[in-house]
């Protein structure tokens, strides 16, 4: 039997078109665009093309977009200061620094410097303890695009055993609190997990965010699970042209779970599509108008 395949790509396209349409009623009623600011330091080329995509993005979701690109050599005093002025821009609701940054940028004193009400990646610690303790801040948008692909396909999670492969700040960490927030029974695993495999057997939600290729096989996967690869790995082939792949082995794992997201086209579209969400419920948060519920129960009809 093979699994269904969750299609990110076109659930992500459902999103931003039904985003889009949400801004150009905030425009028209409200006379607010809302603005994002992306910063990109350095030249690395798969952080130039997720920059350029999500400024295109952006525009055609009726948005306004501001590019900042700065030289892989720039003080940190110099992204800090720009970080300061976008806090001050009132045509800026939503302000990202593009990740991974170089070794003299210290990632955290950056992410520090955002004003929280305009994170719309959800890393300052404000915004994760929001998370943490049940609050309202800006969720972040791998996890909450891992999130909307499983409600689609399994509705209620409640009670459901989610395994959390990955303890980062960005995808692991909060991806269980999302879960916890569902009533999933979680467990997060990581690279000192005992009997790796055992405990991926068990989750009737597999969600991979660990980062290394294909390291989950088919026979890690409970039968009729659904499985979510938030992994985005280039592997070299003979052609030279290499290609991407996730943290599961996508072709014995399709035979195993019930649902699974492919590499590409799963995780990574909605990432961007919730990066506009959280942009628009930014601007709406900034203006005191109430924020849009239920975009993607209502992108999918
Ligand atoms: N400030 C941030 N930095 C980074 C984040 C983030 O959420 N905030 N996440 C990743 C990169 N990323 C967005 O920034 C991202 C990665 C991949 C995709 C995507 O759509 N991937 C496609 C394949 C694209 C390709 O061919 O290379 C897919 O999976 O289908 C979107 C966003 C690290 N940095
Ligand atoms: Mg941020």
């Amino acid at each position: 039997m093979s699994a269904a395949i969750i299609d990110g790509k076109r659930a992500a396209e459902h999103l931003r078109a039904e985003i889009g349409r949400h801004v150009v009623r905030l425009r028209e009623q409200h006379l607010v665009t809302p603005g994002l600011a992306v910063i990109l330091v350095g030249e690395d080329p798969a952080s130039q093309v997720y920059v350029r995509n999500k400024a295109r993005q952006a525009r055609e979701a009726a948005m306004a977009s501001f590019e900042y690109r700065l030289p892989y050599s720039v003080p940190q005093e110099k992204v800090l200061e720009l970080i300061e002025r976008l806090n001050d821009d009132p045509a800026v609701h939503g302000i990202l620094v593009q990740l991974p940054l170089p070794p003299q940028v210290d990632a955290d004193r950056v992410i520090n410097a955002i004003r929280p009400d305009k994170d719309i990646d959800g890393f300052h610690p404000v915004n994760a303890g929001a998370l943490a303790t049940g609050g309202d801040g800006m969720v972040p948008c791998t996890p909450l695009g891992c999130l909307m692909l499983l409600k689609h396909r399994l509705g209620d999670l409640a009670g459901l055993r989610a395994v959390v492969l990955g303890r980062s700040n960005i995808v692991g960490k909060p991806m269980a609190a999302l879960l916890l927030r569902e009533s999933c029974t979680v467990t997060v695993a990581h690279s000192k997990t005992r009997d790796l495999a055992d405990e991926c057997r068990r989750a009737d939600i597999l969600v991979a965010a660990v980062g290394r290729p294909r390291m989950v096989p088919g026979d890690w996967i409970k039968p009729g699970a659904t499985v979510i690869d938030v992994g985005i790995n280039r592997i070299d082939t003979p052609d030279g042209k290499g290609r991407l792949v996730g943290d599961v082995v996508f072709d014995s794992a399709v035979e195993v779970a019930g649902a699974i997201t492919p590499v590409p086209g799963g995780v990574g579209p909605m990432t961007i599509a919730c990066l506009l969400l959280n942009t628009l419920e930014a601007a709406c948060r900034q203006h005191g108008l109430p924020v849009p519920q239920g975009l993607m129960e209502a992108a999918w009809g």
